[in-house]
């Protein structure tokens, strides 16, 4: 089991929209409230986008506006326009212009080499240079008959591994939406260090209201770590209705903020000592018994 060793923070998480079907309208949408969130007081630390941001969220449309994500390390300058896409070049822009980390939300990603598609999200530093990506783990497939139908299996492939970063201010777990569902996940990223799991996601009116904020709570509580969620604002116009809800729980598994299904950017303070605090009181952290538990995998 890792330490924790982080500093406080502060957490902007972007509700976007009105998102709609014209990609350069979506990421002027983006680049307007990363730089709207940038200069509010105090100033953030690190700065959320949602899921699939820049196309709509469907299985149709996920080829159409997909581009290629080169590796995490990569600079603009070393970057030809063959293994980077407008929307990455832009989220590079938006992190250097904010001087803020940004988790560029997940935006629909063609691998060229294979020319398989994946739900793929990026992180930035203030430099613009892009430290991370994670590729969906766990793609969204379910059949909820009247209410709700998704297979995002049929267009897109799932990643294969886990992702984290290290910031300044701490280490950081990374998931997309229905990762959330997979307790493995966030445990693993709480034993290895990360202060915060964070999700860009987007659940719909029937998921949501069953377990957006329930799972994030579960999540939190069992690691005694920050989650947050970030939503596409809901618009009525599109295919998928997007809960909206962005949401931030702390180690207690307390919501320290949440929006509605508006359009909005909800802040929320990260205090390392809350956490420290939270696990001195109930250690469960350090009383985990595996060589009880049996191989579950088995
Ligand atoms: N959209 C998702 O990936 C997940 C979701 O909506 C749910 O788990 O519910």
């Amino acid at each position: 089991m890792a330490l924790i060793q982080a500093k406080p923070f502060r957490l902007a998480l972007l509700q976007l929209g009105p998102l709609g079907r014209v990609k350069s309208a979506n990421i002027d949408l983006a680049r307007k409230a990363v730089e709207q969130a940038s200069k509010s007081e105090p100033k953030p630390h690190l700065i959320v986008l949602p899921e699939i941001w820049n196309s709509p969220y469907a299985v149709s449309d996920f080829r159409e506006y997909s581009e290629p994500v080169p590796e995490p390390g990569s600079s603009s300058s070393s970057s030809s326009s063959l293994d980077e896409g407008e929307t990455i070049r832009a989220l590079r822009e938006m992190a250097r212009g904010a001087g803020c980390w940004l988790i560029g939300g997940s935006i629909p990603e063609r691998e060229i080499s294979t020319d398989k598609i994946y739900n793929c999200a990026t992180v930035y530093d203030p430099e613009g240079r892009l430290v991370a990506k994670h590729r969906k783990v766990h793609l969204f497939d379910i059949d909820i008959p009247g209410r709700q139908t998704f297979k995002e299996s049929e267009t897109l492939s799932p990643g294969d591994s886990l992702t984290t970063f290290e910031a300044p201010f701490g280490k950081i777990g990374l998931g997309i939406c229905y990762d959330i569902r997979f307790p493995e996940m966030a445990m693993i990223a709480a034993r290895q260090g990360c202060i915060a799991m964070i999700y860009p996601s987007a659940f719909n009116t029937t998921t949501g209201p069953m377990h957006w904020k329930l799972l994030q709570q579960a999540r939190a509580m069992d690691n005694q770590i920050y989650v947050a969620m970030c939503s596409p604002a809901r618009n009525k116009e599109a295919s998928y209705q997007a809960y909206g809800h962005t949401m931030v729980v702390n180690p207690l598994a307390e919501v320290m903020a949440e929006a509605d299904e508006h359009p909005t950017i909800i802040y929320a303070d990260i205090d390392p000592e809350m956490l420290a605090t939270t696990r001195r009181n109930l250690p469960v952290t350090i009383q985990r018994r595996f060589q009880v538990y049996p191989n579950v995998a088995e």
